[in-house]
């Protein structure tokens, strides 16, 4: 029914040793670009960038604002990994393959992974340019049956059933919404429920009024079979949306959702997410690991 592609860990495993012997920087935080979003790789220092065509395993960008590189560094002395373009159900990839860079990151050690996407808002309050901080989701695709965990488990990433009600980490919502109060970007700080659908169209302005009766306040068409992959890894997750336009909700609009749009949107706003991100893995308290 689905593209089939079970992710081995034998196959993740030899990617993140691959990795392991290019570089010297063993990440704790990975950063997941959003569309148009790929400067926040710039913030790191000391980088050390692979196309993603050169990483065994690996998957390629095929979506414009999305490079394809994998850049390491430090930021704000903490080693971390961007991934400058993430892969999208559209693209035509099977739902294992385009979150297989979470269960690498995990098996190279990273504790913390901060995801960006761009998004509609359906919200009627935000505005295109919000920051909305993303405390839960609705995962539409895993409606259907498309969840990234479907196929065998391999206890060795995580648990059959692994809970998602606490996918996003509250502590690290809280320490976001801090730093962006302290940068001044309370005027479009924002908190809701991202919503993800396959794409690539867009939304309908029924689906759209539905997915706002559902409860979801922005719309995309990634990041929730990213964050179903870290979270049974085990990893911490933060995600935000940055709202690039707003959903199509009236018959009488003449508004069109378009990706030009988007990338233009996150262009504007891209200083204000380099700053909110690089102040977020600045401030955030390392994993407390409890040995038993
Ligand atoms: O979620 P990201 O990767 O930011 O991209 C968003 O932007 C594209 C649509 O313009 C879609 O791929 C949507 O998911
Ligand atoms: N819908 C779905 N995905 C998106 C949108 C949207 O309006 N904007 C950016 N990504």
């Amino acid at each position: 029914m689905f593209p089939d592609s079970s992710t081995c860990y034998e196959d993740c495993k030899a990617t993140a040793e691959w990795l392991k012997a290019q570089t010297s920087v063993r990440p704790l935080v990975a950063i997941v670009c959003g569309s148009g979003m790929g400067g926040l790789a710039d913030m790191l220092k000391d980088q050390v960038a692979f196309n993603y065509k050169d990483i065994p395993n690996f998957p390629q960008s095929t979506v414009h604002g999305h490079a394809g590189r994998l850049v390491f560094g430090t930021l704000k002395g903490r080693p971390c990994v961007c991934m400058q373009g993430r892969f999208h159900l559209y693209e035509g990839y099977a739902i294992q393959k385009i979150t297989l860079p979470m269960r690498i990151f995990s098996l190279m050690g990273v504790e913390t992974v901060i995801l960006t996407n761009a998004a509609g808002g359906l919200n009627q309050d935000f505005k295109v340019g919000d920051i909305m901080i993303i405390k839960d989701h609705v995962n539409i695709p895993g409606f259907a049956g498309n969840n990234p965990l479907t196929g065998p488990n391999d206890d060795r990433f995580g648990v059959r059933f692994p809970c998602m009600s606490d996918a996003y980490d509250r502590d690290l919502q809280q320490l976001a919404l801090d730093v962006g109060q302290e940068l001044g970007y309370g005027d479009f700080l924002r908190e809701g429920v991202y919503c993800v659908l396959g794409g690539p169209s867009f939304e309908t302005i029924a689906e759209c009024r539905m997915l706002h009766k559902l409860g979801a306040d922005a719309v995309g068409m990634s990041t929730v079979h990213e964050v179903i992959v870290a979270r049974h890894c085990g990893m911490r997750v933060f995600a935000l949306s940055l709202i690039t336009n707003k959903s199509v909700m009236d018959y009488d609009s003449e508004e069109k959702a378009n990706h030009e749009e988007v990338l233009e949107t996150s262009r504007l706003r891209s200083s204000q997410l380099q700053k909110m991100v690089s102040n977020l893995v600045n401030k955030m308290e390392p994993i407390k690991h409890t040995n038993f």
